[in-house]
């Protein structure tokens, strides 16, 4: 049974930016008989402006796939994923046209994945100007944004104009964030932000995650550091394993 827990009073007039409603997903692995895996099952939370949301569960739970099925990275294959837009309007993330999830994805919400995905040769400032240049801002005022940014989680000016590529784990994580934050967006789905740093980089970041909120700014994440959680989440909601029919061990045999 997937449990919500209350950590913090929630703001007075909260509105709701998200709600996740009873989602289900079985991955088919096709060169394997066709197999189902679970995901996860029967997912239902929501989350407010200006409040984080953990999300927590043993390993394989289906965590990450929950993040990536509210960005439409997979399919799912019941419920519905309500996203409340600043005009009022509500768009079911799971069913709108791919236009309209481009455009969310550009403007409105915001994936951290846990990897660094760039080209190689593109600098650090580079790489976290590009959201804001994609955009159309300024290219000067966004390099210049990205540099302040960096700046803010403790990345030196010396390797600003580095490739990431070559920096430590933990230099590259705090550049995929300050990448994934720095242009506006109403909700931020992190993957584990805190992973690969240590505590001196883990509150530079809670730092600048609590100034999103300041921001009204709904985020949703996954955290492996109980103290980190601990101190950003509002609410918590513990993932179960996926109950499926039939077992893994089952669809071998019968295959
Ligand atoms: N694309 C995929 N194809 C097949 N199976 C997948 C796929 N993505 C995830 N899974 C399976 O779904 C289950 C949930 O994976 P997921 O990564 O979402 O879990 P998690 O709770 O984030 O795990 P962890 O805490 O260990 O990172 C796992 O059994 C995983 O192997």
């Amino acid at each position: 049974m997937h449990t919500t827990t209350q950590l913090k009073r929630p703001p007075k007039n909260s509105t709701t930016k998200l709600e996740v409603k009873m989602i289900s997903k079985a991955f088919t692995l096709h060169n394997r008989n066709s197999i189902n895996v679970a995901g996860f099952s029967e997912v239902s939370f929501s989350v407010n402006p200006g409040s984080l949301l953990a999300l927590t569960g043993s390993c394989s739970v289906g965590k990450s796939s929950i993040l990536k099925a509210i960005f439409r990275a997979c399919l799912i294959d019941s419920g519905s994923i309500l996203f409340h837009r600043r005009n009022g309007g509500v768009v079911d993330l799971a069913r709108c046209s791919e236009s309209r999830l481009l455009h969310l994805r550009r403007r409105e919400i915001g994936l951290v994945s846990r990897f660094l995905t760039i080209s190689p040769r593109v600098t650090a400032l580079q790489a976290v100007a590009a959201p804001l240049v994609e955009l159309g801002e300024d290219e000067q005022a966004s390099l210049f944004l990205a540099g302040r940014m960096l700046d803010l989680l403790g990345i030196g000016e010396e390797l600003f104009h580095v490739s990431p590529l070559t920096f430590s784990g933990g230099e590259r994580q705090l550049v995929n964030i300050a990448r994934g934050v720095i242009a506006p967006k109403e909700l931020i789905l992190l993957d584990e932000p805190l992973i690969s740093l240590d505590d001196e980089s883990s509150d530079l970041v809670l730092n600048l995650l609590q100034g999103l909120k300041k921001k009204n700014i709904a985020m949703i994440a996954i955290f492996h550091d109980k103290v980190g959680m601990d101190q950003i989440a509002d609410n918590t909601y513990e993932v179960c394993r996926g109950v499926f029919p039939t077992t893994v061990e089952a669809q071998w045999e019968a295959a």
